[in-house]
This record gives C-alpha cells, structure tokens and sequence, in this order.
C-alpha cells in the first residue's frame, strides 16, 4: 500500500453525508467599493475533488485566496475538520494542511527539483543543507504520487515540461501534511497528454484521501475529474453539489446567468449540507 502523508491509499472518501474537511459559511469579502464575494457557503469534503467553476471576475481567485490564508474575509466563518479556524496567513493554512498551487507555479526555475520541493523549508544536519535526506524525500513523493516523466530530480526546472512543473509543483504541496490542494488552473497552457497526466495526479490526491479543490474555466476537465462541482456567479455561490447532478450546459448556465433553466439550483435531497 502507498501512503501520501500516512493516508492509505484508497482512503474512504468522504460521502455527501460525512462532515467535509473544510466548511466556508457565509463568507464576504470586498475590495473598496467591490464586493468580491456575497455570503459563500462551500462545502469541500476529504477524498474528493471540488470543480469551482465561474466566469472571469467571479469571484474564484478571491475565495480561493480567502481559504490559502492570502486574503482575510470581511465576514463568515470557516470550519476546518468541524472545529472553527482562522486562517490569517498562508502559514496558518500550511498549518492546517492547506496547500495552494497557484497558476504561475511560483517554481524558481534556477533551481533543482529537489531545492525547489524543499524551498524555505530545507532540511539540515549537523548545520549543513541534508541534501541526501531532501533527495530521497522529493523522490519517495514523486514515486508515490507516480509522478515518473522527470529524468532527474537534480535537473533545473527550466528544463521541464509544463506537465512536469505542474506535477513537481503539485508534489511540492502535498510533502507538507496537506490534507486539502487548492489548484488555480491546472491544465491551463499544457497540451493534450500533459493535461491526462495532470487530471491523473488529480485522481491521485483524491485517492489518497486528500480534499482537492480544482479552477479551471476548462468544463471538459472539470467534469473528467471533479466529484462535486460549485459555481460562482458575480461573487455569489448559486450552486454546488455532486456533479452528476450537472451537465455541461447547466453549469454554462450557471456561469453565465446565476440560474439554470431559468431556475436556482436545487441540493440534492441527499446531500447532507449543514
Ligand atoms: N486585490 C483586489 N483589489 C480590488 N479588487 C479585486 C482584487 N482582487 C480581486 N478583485 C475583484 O474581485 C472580483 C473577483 O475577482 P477574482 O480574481 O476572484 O475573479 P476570478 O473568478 O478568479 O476571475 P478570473 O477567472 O478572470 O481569474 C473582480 O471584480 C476583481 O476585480
């Protein structure tokens, strides 16, 4: 068995009926006279993948960066494993388990695999760098996470493939105890085999136990990987639940217009939301 983090693989998922990892309520947030978000409720539960969808300006950087630690909501609360938490910075949310794999990857390209993995973090023995004890580290969590395209870990980043940057950038996150990935745009700019990698490293992190939440204007994508999905229309969530009850075109509607069929979404009876 392969184990991320000590969570065996094929860890049971959390169902629509379980308490999920994290739980935003009623979350606002404004930037002078815009107001980014209206009372966000977002339920993102262990061992599945949240697809948050909505048009440009929706609102999706800024909940994801109210739930990194990088922005502080104006109101509402947030639950982490059922207990009420304050994420103030990004370092209270890596306390908690909460990694942000950002678009521009934030990867230092001069670098190494190894170094950037263990970038403000690295490891020392004795005063000097632990480059043995990084390497097998970096190298046990891309194996784990079958992450097998990169030659070298020792190879500068510069020379990988955008695929390969999003896979070691992805790996970087969950080496820290993460328990829940946020992903900005995970696919944007790769190509047809490298975004199959990605979505299958997605598939991973789920399987692992993980709570993984993925933006992507790609609904392709969204509904290859996603196990619920939430869509953000002009700061405000007007749905969420289980992608089955979706299609393609009630979440372009969603996007586009706050409703489908001229309706506000309907929760599944099922879904357990408290
Ligand atoms: N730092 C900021 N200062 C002022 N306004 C901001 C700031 N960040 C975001 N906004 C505003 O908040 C709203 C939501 O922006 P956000 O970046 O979250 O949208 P988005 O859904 O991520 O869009 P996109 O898909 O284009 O990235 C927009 O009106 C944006 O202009």
């Amino acid at each position: 068995m392969t184990e991320v983090n000590g969570a065996p693989e094929g860890a049971s998922r959390g169902g629509d009926g379980a308490e999920p990892l994290l739980k935003l309520r009623g979350i606002d947030k404004h930037f002078g006279p815009v107001q980014a978000l209206y009372g966000v409720n977002l339920d993102l539960p262990a061992g599945q993948v949240t697809g948050l969808c909505g048009d440009n300006g929706a609102g999706k950087s800024v909940l994801t960066r109210c739930i990194a630690g990088a922005h502080q909501p104006d109101h509402g609360e947030i639950f982490f494993e059922g207990k009420p938490v304050h994420i103030r910075s990004t370092r209270d949310a890596s306390a908690l388990g909460v990694e942000t794999v950002y678009q521009d990857l934030a990867l230092a390209d001069n670098l190494d695999i190894v170094q950037n993995m263990f970038l403000g973090r690295e490891r020392l023995r004795y005063g000097l760098l632990d480059e043995d004890s990084m390497e097998l580290q970096a190298a046990e969590t891309l194996s784990t996470l079958r992450v097998t395209t990169v030659r070298s870990i020792r190879q500068p980043v510069a020379s990988l493939s955008g695929g390969q940057r999003q896979s070691v950038a992805v790996a970087k996150a969950v080496m820290w105890n993460s328990k829940l990935v946020l992903l900005d745009e995970p696919t944007a700019a790769l190509g047809v085999v490298q975004t199959r990698s990605v979505l299958d490293l997605i598939r991973r992190l789920r399987d692992h136990g993980l709570a993984v939440m993925v933006i992507s204007h790609n609904l392709n994508d969204v509904f290859e990987v996603a196990d619920r999905i939430a869509v953000l229309y002009l700061g405000r969530m007007v749905a969420e639940g289980p992608a089955s009850d979706f299609d393609r075109q009630s979440v372009v509607e969603y996007m586009t217009t706050g409703a489908a069929n001229g309706r506000p979404h309907e929760p599944a009876a099922a879904s357990g939301k408290g």
